[in-house]
C-alpha cells in the first residue's frame, strides 16, 4: 500500500523560481527510499512541503492516504531534519516523553535505554540534552525515531556526525524497521549507505524527478549510483 504520495508538487520561495517543478513520486510501506541530489536541488525543501513546514503551493501529497496537513497525517510521519537542535533543557528521557505524547504513543523508556547502550550511550538516558555532542544528538534523534515506531520516518542527513559503529547499528534497526512494514525516506549524500539499504532512488535535479528506479536496477544499468548521477550531470539534456 501506498504510504506517501506526492503528486505534481511545485514550489517556490519568491514566486519567480520554482525550486520544485512537478515532483512526483511514491513511497511503500515496507520500503526504503533513498532521496539523492546535488547541493540545492530542492530535496529539504520537498521533505517542509510533506511535512507541512512550508504551506503546499501546487500538487497533492497523502500521508496513509489523508492529506499531508490533516492530524491523522501528522501523527503518521516524523521527521529528523539535518540540524542537531533538540530542547537543551530536557534528559533525552523527558525529551521522548514529549515526543511520545505529541505523536499520541507511550515512549518504550526500556528499549530507548537499550537502544543508548548499544549507540554507546549507555548512562546517559537522563543526562541533559546541553551536554551531548554533536554525534550523541544525531543519536538520539534516531533513538526516538526508532522507539516511536511511526509508520514513516525521514530522514535528512541524520547519518552525518555518527561513528561507523553508529552507522552499522543505524543500518541493522533500518532494515528492522522495514520487515515491521514501516518505511524510511533517506535523505542522504553517501550512496555507498543507499546502495546496501535502499529499495528504491528517487534522484532530484533542478527540483525535478529525473530518475525513480528500485535501486538494483539502477546499479544494474548504471555500475552504481554515484555513475548514475555522474552520467547525468554531465549529460547534454542536463
Ligand atoms: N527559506 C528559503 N528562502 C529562499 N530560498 C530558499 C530557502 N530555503 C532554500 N532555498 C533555496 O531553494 C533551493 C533548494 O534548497 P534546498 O535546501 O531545498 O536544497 P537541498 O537539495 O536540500 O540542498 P542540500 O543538499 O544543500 O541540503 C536552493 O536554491 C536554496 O537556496
Amino acid at each position: 500500500m501506498t504510504l506517501l504520495d506526492v503528486q505534481n508538487v511545485s514550489y517556490s520561495y519568491d514566486g519567480i523560481v520554482n525550486v520544485l517543478a512537478d515532483v512526483s513520486f511514491s513511497v511503500e510501506e515496507g520500503t526504503i527510499t533513498g532521496l539523492v541530489g546535488p547541493n540545492g536541488s530542492g530535496k529539504s525543501t520537498l521533505i517542509k512541503n510533506i511535512f507541512d513546514l512550508v504551506r503546499l503551493q501546487s500538487g497533492s501529497l497523502r500521508i496513509g492516504g489523508h492529506p499531508h496537513d490533516s492530524p491523522e497525517a501528522k501523527t503518521l510521519g516524523m521527521y529528523l531534519s539535518s540540524n542537531d537542535y533538540l530542547p537543551e533543557f530536557l534528559t533525552a528521557r523527558e525529551y521522548l516523553t514529549l515526543m511520545g505524547r505529541l505523536f499520541g504513543v507511550a515512549a518504550d523508556h526500556a528499549e530507548a535505554e537499550e537502544l543508548f547502550r548499544r549507540f554507546s550511550m549507555e548512562g546517559r538516558y537522563d543526562h541533559l540534552i546541553e551536554d551531548f555532542s554533536h554525534g550523541m544528538r544525531k543519536k538520539t534523534q534516531l533513538v526516538s525515531s526508532l522507539v516511536l515506531r511511526r509508520p514513516l520516518t525521514v530522514i535528512d542527513e541524520t547519518l552525518n556526525g555518527i561513528d561507523l559503529e553508529a552507522l552499522h547499528l543505524s543500518e541493522r534497526e533500518f532494515r528492522r524497521v522495514r520487515d515491521e512494514g514501516r518505511s524510511i525516506v533517506l535523505c542522504t549524500h553517501d550512496f555507498a549507505v543507499l546502495e546496501r539499504l535502499a529499495d528504491r532512488i528517487v534522484f532530484l535535479d533542478l527540483g525535478q524527478v529525473v530518475c525513480d528506479r528500485p535501486t538494483q536496477e539502477l546499479v544494474a544499468a548504471h555500475g552504481s549510483v554515484t555513475t548514475m548521477v555522474f552520467d547525468h550531470l554531465g549529460s547534454d539534456e542536463r
